[in-house]
């Protein structure tokens, strides 16, 4: 079920967005000049609607640049006085929410490691409550979309109404080339979930590196997110943090004059039209798909059945293997994706034997 909580478009806290909402900016603030630099050559890109720059760095070991610290909170005022930009830092903790608030930034957000901690959360919606804040909150390392949600409500229940999600991906379980796991469902879920939440897309730390800045950030558009923050430094091969992933303010125009931004709907009626005559197709296929499943899963009672009357197991590793095997090759040979054949095929294997089992364990 949607959830409805009271959530405002990005146009009520930025009325001269015009185009998707893109924010960038380094990402950590190293020195005044720095910042200003990088800024006042971002500025000049009108598609930049928003200055982000990195004060406080949660690093996963110690020892690596943790952030300039409370005084990159002036140079983020100095960049907003100079440019004319909204700008905004990432917060980990209460104190840091505070020196924000404080220091006037229009944008807070809280990162991925914090969404994490439910309690990390509460600290930091209890230090907003009452303001007119906007605050952004990345997905938590896990792909759990709970968590996600749960961390809009505790912001929404302190009053918080500029609320946008941020689309960072996910800690990779096993080698990826991407640094982070992009896992999209967790994000239709999450769209599914809360409709009337602003979702962006960080490419910066999905991709890890700037050869993939363009892909994913196209796949967000596509997706329908409502825009990007993406790391930009005067000069990346000179920064502090994340070297490989930060593009020149010159890069992220080419990156942004090629991506192709698409529309949620449309008022064409022959496309209207066209795409109901194929979505009938599609519901009267899905109900085959189910009609299917559904006898599947009558043969598969049988055979429990008939292994209980036999004292034999459930689950058959061989017929098991043999019709994986089997079915990947089909598959492959219907222009099927193999990794949504196995993924299929597990689920309903899994559903086969757990019916089963339930058959053979009862009375
Ligand atoms: C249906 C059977 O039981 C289990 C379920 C299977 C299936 O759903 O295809 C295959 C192998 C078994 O692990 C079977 O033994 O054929």
């Amino acid at each position: 079920m949607a959830l409805e909580l009271e959530i405002n478009p990005i146009k009520h806290w930025l009325p001269q967005i015009n185009n998707p909402l893109i924010i960038a900016g380094p990402c950590s603030l190293e020195t005044e000049e720095q910042a200003m630099d990088t800024a006042k050559q971002l500025a000049k890109d009108h598609r930049v609607f928003v200055y982000r720059g990195g004060v406080w760095k949660p690093r996963t070991r110690p020892g690596s640049f943790e952030g300039i610290g409370s005084i990159g909170l002036k140079w983020l005022q100095m960049v907003r006085e100079e440019t004319g930009m909204p700008v905004g830092t990432e917060v980990a903790n209460a104190q840091h929410a505070e020196e924000a608030l404080k220091a006037g930034l229009d944008v807070l957000w809280i990162g991925a490691r914090s969404t994490a901690s439910p309690f990390v959360v509460q600290e930091i919606a209890d230090v907003v409550r009452g303001t007119d804040a906007v605050v952004m909150v990345k997905n938590p390392v896990n792909p759990d979309v709970q968590l996600w949600v749960g961390a809009f409500e505790r912001l929404s229940q302190a009053g918080i109404k500029n609320l946008v999600a941020i689309h960072r991906g996910f800690t990779p379980f096993r080698e990826t080339e991407y640094r982070n796991y992009p896992n999209w469902k967790t994000v239709i879920e999450l769209r599914r979930i809360m409709p009337n939440l602003p979702i962006i897309c960080d490419p910066s730390h999905i991709g890890g590196k700037r050869e993939y800045l363009y892909d994913i950030s196209q796949k967000a558009f596509d997706m329908g997110m409502e825009g990007l923050m993406i790391e930009s430094h005067r000069d990346p091969s000179c920064a502090l943090s994340d070297k490989e992933q930060q593009l020149t303010p010159t890069d992220l125009a080419k990156l942004l004059d090629r991506l192709i931004i698409r529309n949620v709907k449309t008022d064409n009626k022959l496309f209207e039209n066209q795409l109901e005559l194929l979505r009938n197709r599609i519901d009267a296929l899905d109900r085959e798909l189910l009609e299917t499943l559904s006898s599947r899963m009558e043969i598969a009672r049988q055979i429990g059945q008939y292994k209980k009357e036999n004292n034999v197991t459930a689950f058959q590793v061989g017929r098991f293997a043999e019709l994986m095997e089997k079915r990947m090759k089909l598959g492959e040979s219907l222009n099927l994706d193999r990794n949504l054949v196995q993924l299929l095929f597990q689920h309903i294997h899994e559903d086969s034997v757990r019916m089963q089992t339930e058959i053979m364990d009862k009375e």
